[in-house]
């Protein structure tokens, strides 16, 4: 039987992470996730049929779900990230290898939380992993072997593409694929919007701009898809597209986006610089 995995937190990501694992063949069985709420582990442990625990409900519950698992993930938000290593640090197997999700976390942070030689790996997902669609990017600490490695790619690799970069670039993936996520929800949700002042029904809009984003993000994932050149096929000489394209480019939206992505970079080292003075 695969060694256990943990959950040291499970909302947003840390959902959207299981249920890639689980559709990809992970038995529930090996896995066990920690929450603060009661409702909360409820909710998971009948919507996956994995064990779930609250820590309201029971005050050692992150230290009891660490006992003899090989993989550990931290998917609690950056505050509290380092009190939660210190609280379940002594139950830590020396072989379990800790990944943090926590956006702005640093390795060197969660390291000095954890006991010496922990093998810890930083990485950043998107919640596209519970579609089986993901980007992660993985950042290795100090005390990751290859095969401790090989490991933190098996959660990921049957969600999505999962990447090897140096832990300066993880600010730079969490403002493009981390948050991006949001860019397109956005884009949808404006492209509703306008369908909307056009005079159509809200839900007629809604399906338009679903719909739309929806299956052109299937088109971009057909393997060797462009997106300049699937934008170029929609975009007829002299033709419509061609005229909102031009009002696009006049508003600057690819300066809009790298304005925003830089911004969203720009929080992520204030908040490492924040939580480094805790
Ligand atoms: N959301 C996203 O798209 C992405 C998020 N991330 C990172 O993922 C992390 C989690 O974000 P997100 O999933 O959005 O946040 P959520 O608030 O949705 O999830 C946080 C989870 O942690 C649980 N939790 C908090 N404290 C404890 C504790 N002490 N013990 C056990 N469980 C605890 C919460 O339980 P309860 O529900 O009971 O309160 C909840 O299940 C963040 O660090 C973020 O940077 C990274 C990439 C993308
Ligand atoms: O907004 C956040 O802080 C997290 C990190 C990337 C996506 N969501």
């Amino acid at each position: 039987m695969m060694k256990k995995i943990v959950f040291l937190g499970c909302g947003s990501m840390g959902e959207a992470i299981l249920s890639g694992m689980l559709a990809a063949g992970v038995s529930p069985q090996s896995v066990v996730v920690t929450v603060r709420r009661p409702e909360r582990a409820n909710e998971l442990a009948s919507r996956h049929g994995v064990t779930a625990l609250a820590s309201n409900e029971e005050a050692g519950a992150n230290a009891q779900a660490v006992v003899g698992a090989g993989v550990v993930i931290l998917g609690v938000k950056p505050v509290g990230i380092m009190e939660l290593c210190r609280e379940v640090a002594s139950s830590l197997e020396s072989e379990a290898v800790v990944i943090s999700v926590a956006a702005a976390v640093s390795l060197e942070q969660l390291e000095g939380a954890l006991p010496a030689g922990q093998p810890v790996v930083r990485s950043m997902p998107n919640t596209p992993l519970k579609v089986g669609r993901g980007v992660v990017a993985l950042s290795a600490g100090s005390s990751v072997d290859e095969h401790h490695l090989a490991a933190a790619h098996e959660v990921f690799d049957g969600s999505g593409v999962v990447l090897d970069i140096p832990e300066d670039q993880q600010n730079a993936v969490s403002a493009i694929s981390g948050s991006g996520p949001a860019y397109a929800f956005y884009l949808a949700e404006a492209m509703a919007a306008a369908a909307e002042n056009f005079g159509l029904a809200p839900e007629i809009a809604q399906i338009l701009a679903r719909e739309t984003v929806a299956g052109a993000g299937i088109m971009l994932a057909e393997p060797g898809a462009n997106a300049t050149l699937l934008r170029r096929a929609v975009t007829s000489p002299n033709g419509t597209t061609e005229q909102a394209i031009a009002s696009f480019d006049r508003d600057n939206l690819p300066g809009i986006v790298l304005t925003g992505a830089q911004a969203a970079a720009g929080r992520a080292a204030q908040i490492t610089e924040e939580l480094g003075r805790n």
